[in-house]
């Protein structure tokens, strides 16, 4: 299956119109531009989808229950012992496929928990992807969340789970695998656009998930992506910083507050279009990550890579947990030119952001809960 096309979903109907042949359903990289990693600590980001890489997860009825691996992301064929080892080396053990078996897991055992009845018909599921692996793009969530979406159109149970919960089920997947993540890439993958959100612990507690507003796409200015070969699991990233925040560690949980200020400050500054506050508190969320997980666990490479857009006087913070930048340069075109001249020097590629409109559909919309704000 390549990763094709820009629509989001597709489903084939059978002939005589009633169940569907084949599901397929998107779900897009995205891009935290302010305030993560504090998402996973009661605080708030905003982020947002993109157009330039997506997962994509097909399911066919079928006989059997197949979960299928794929070719090169699961790695069951290799040209040599050495390379298979190199991959190992690089990328660790595991691909798509335990994602796939997580996400069965996580959708039957919450509809089994909430009395929604699912048929007892079989699908096949198989995935693709050109998120560049591991490179905090939300590879791993894409995946989840395009699975979930097929299985809510597979079993035809869009109207009975609500949309706000859906991102943490899709974390629960990934939880029930050991990885230690947050929610604001399933947020975003689920709502697409562009989102603001705000994690805090009494919504939490009370509703079980965050209170989350979509933005206007056209709100945001140009943006770059910076991005290397350089896999890094996100799960051992944050594993530390983690563990201190539940310790009550004081830096750590000052700094993740103030973080999570830096989404509240940007949202003004978006609505006001005041985009040289934007760049201001970018630089700000990049510098808070490095004092709190230090330069070893994020990394040289992903450390230079911001570094190289700052040289240009771009503003720049990763996108996710290390592996990919978003650069804003507020100086305009040429400063844009200097930035792909920079990071085409140093090795890096560098893409222009293009922001995915929203991917709710009518039913989604339809039983949405009103917001609280
Ligand atoms: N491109 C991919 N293809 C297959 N599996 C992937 C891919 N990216 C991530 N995974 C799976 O998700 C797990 C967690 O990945 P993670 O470090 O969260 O990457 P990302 O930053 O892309 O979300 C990996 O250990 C692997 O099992
Ligand atoms: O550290 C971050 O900013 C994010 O890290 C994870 O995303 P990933 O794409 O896997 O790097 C995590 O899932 C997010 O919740 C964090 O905000
Ligand atoms: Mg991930």
């Amino acid at each position: 299956m390549e990763p094709n096309g820009s629509s989001p979903s597709l489903t084939k109907t059978e002939e005589n119109g009633s169940s569907p042949a084949i599901i397929e359903h998107k779900a897009f990289a995205r891009i935290g531009l302010l305030g993560n990693p504090s998402d996973g600590y009661y605080g708030r980001t905003i982020s947002l989808n993109i157009e330039n890489f997506w997962a994509i997860v097909r399911l066919e009825p079928s006989s059997d229950l197949l979960i299928l691996s794929h070719p090169t992301h699961d790695l069951v064929k290799s040209t040599s012992l050495s390379h298979l080892v190199n991959r190992l080396e690089n990328e660790g053990y595991y691909g798509g496929v335990r994602l796939l078996l997580a996400t069965c897991k996580v959708f039957t055992n919450y509809c089994k928990e909430q009395g929604i009845h699912l048929h007892n018909n079989n699908f096949s599921l198989s995935y693709d992807t050109n998120i560049p692996r591991q490179t905090g793009l939300s590879g791993s969530s894409a995946i989840v969340c395009a699975a979930f979406s097929c299985l809510l159109d597979f079993y035809k149970v869009r109207d009975k789970i609500a949309v706000e919960i859906r991102p943490q089920l899709i974390l629960n997947a990934e939880k029930d695998l050991g990885i230690v993540a947050g929610l604001q890439d399933r947020v975003a993958q689920v709502y697409g656009g562009l989102l603001y959100m705000d994690f805090n612990k009494e919504s939490m507690d009370k509703l079980g998930h965050g209170i989350y507003t979509q933005l206007d796409t056209s709100l945001i200015p140009p943006l770059h992506l910076i991005y290397a070969e350089n896999p890094s699991d996100s799960g051992k990233v944050h594993s530390p910083v983690r563990q201190r925040w539940l310790d009550g560690d004081k830096f750590i949980i000052s700094s993740m507050e103030e973080v999570a200020n830096l989404a509240l400050e940007g949202k003004t500054a978006l609505l006001e279009k005041d985009y040289a506050k934007l760049a201001t508190l970018m630089n700000r969320n990049f510098d808070l990550r490095r004092l709190m997980f230090g330069d070893a666990a994020l990394g040289a490479l992903n450390i230079e890579m911001v570094e190289v857009a700052r040289r240009v006087g771009a503003a720049s913070k990763f996108t996710g947990s290390g592996g990919a930048v978003v650069a804003f340069c507020p100086d305009g075109p040429s400063q844009v030119d200097a930035l792909t001249d920079a990071c085409k020097k140093a090795g890096f590629s560098i893409l222009p952001v293009k922001v995915v409109p929203s991917l709710l559909n009518e039913i989604d919309i339809r039983i949405q809960s009103p917001k609280v704000e």
